[in-house]
């Protein structure tokens, strides 16, 4: 499902945080969205997932228009938001019924394509644990599954390794890739790690809320002359990569 961003400007009050984005992200394909803290990556999500109304330019997703049809639109978006919003001590299939029923889903369909969904993650004999049982990792996977029950075409990701260790990282990374084969996905991932990019992922590096750079990681690697995914955004952005 395609997505095209035109002109988007965003002001936080006087304060302009988003200036001229205008880009689109690739069909059924892994897109990243790269930038620093404070880059402008959650506003953007925040405009797409309609937590903040659009103050200018155009949104469309696959040629509806947020402002026109936006529960068409919204129908078919999965979020999984850089904060946490699992119910602890609900069990898994607690959390997900909850959204389950937002969506018009009956309790039989969200247990039945929970199942589906966390066996894909080997995750099928935790449906009834509650959520402060899992590990991090497996905390996500489950915002994931979540996320994905009213089978949307496009998920959307804000940071959602922030707080693994790299190992659960990349094995989220690996995971959620595996999706866009599996449900043909449009998938967003937004990160300030490169080692969770590849270099035929689609790139959208953005710094102080100015887009610097869309294209294929591999033409960024030739456009900045390195070897190191890194090391060109380093160059391009004109920061060291921070872990956290
Ligand atoms: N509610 C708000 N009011 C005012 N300014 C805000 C608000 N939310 C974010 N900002 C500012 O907007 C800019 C973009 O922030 P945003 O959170 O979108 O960036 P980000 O790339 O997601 O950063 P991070 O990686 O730290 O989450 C920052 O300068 C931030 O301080």
């Amino acid at each position: 499902m395609s997505i095209e961003l035109n002109a988007v400007n965003f002001r936080y009050g006087k304060r302009q945080v988003l200036h001229d984005l205008t880009f689109s992200l690739t069909a059924g394909g892994f897109n990243a969205l790269l930038g620093p803290n404070g880059a402008g990556k959650t506003t953007l999500i925040s405009l797409l997932t309609r937590l903040l109304a659009l103050q200018s330019g155009s949104i469309k997703i696959q040629e509806d228009d947020l402002r026109q049809a936006p529960r068409r639109i919204m129908a078919s978006l999965g979020v999984v938001f850089q904060q946490s919003t699992l119910d602890l001590d609900l069990s898994v299939l607690q959390n997900l019924e909850y959204h389950g029923a937002l969506h018009g889903l009956s309790r039989q369909q969200v247990k039945n394509r929970a199942l589906e969904e966390l066996a894909r993650m080997s995750l099928s004999d935790r449906l009834n644990d509650k959520v402060r049982s899992l590990n991090g990792g497996h905390r996500r996977r489950v915002e994931i599954a979540r996320a994905l029950l009213h089978r949307p075409k496009v998920l959307l990701l804000d940071e959602p390794s922030v707080g693994l260790d790299t190992r659960t990282r990349l094995e989220l990374n690996e995971y959620v890739r595996s999706l866009c084969e599996t449900h043909g996905l449009t998938l967003l991932w937004t990160t300030h790690l490169m080692d969770e990019i590849r270099p035929e992922d689609h790139l959208l590096v953005l710094n102080k809320g100015h887009l610097l750079f869309a294209n294929s990681g591999a033409a960024l690697l030739s456009l900045t002359n390195t070897h190191l995914l890194s090391d060109a955004f380093e160059q391009i952005t004109g920061l060291r990569e921070t872990v956290t």
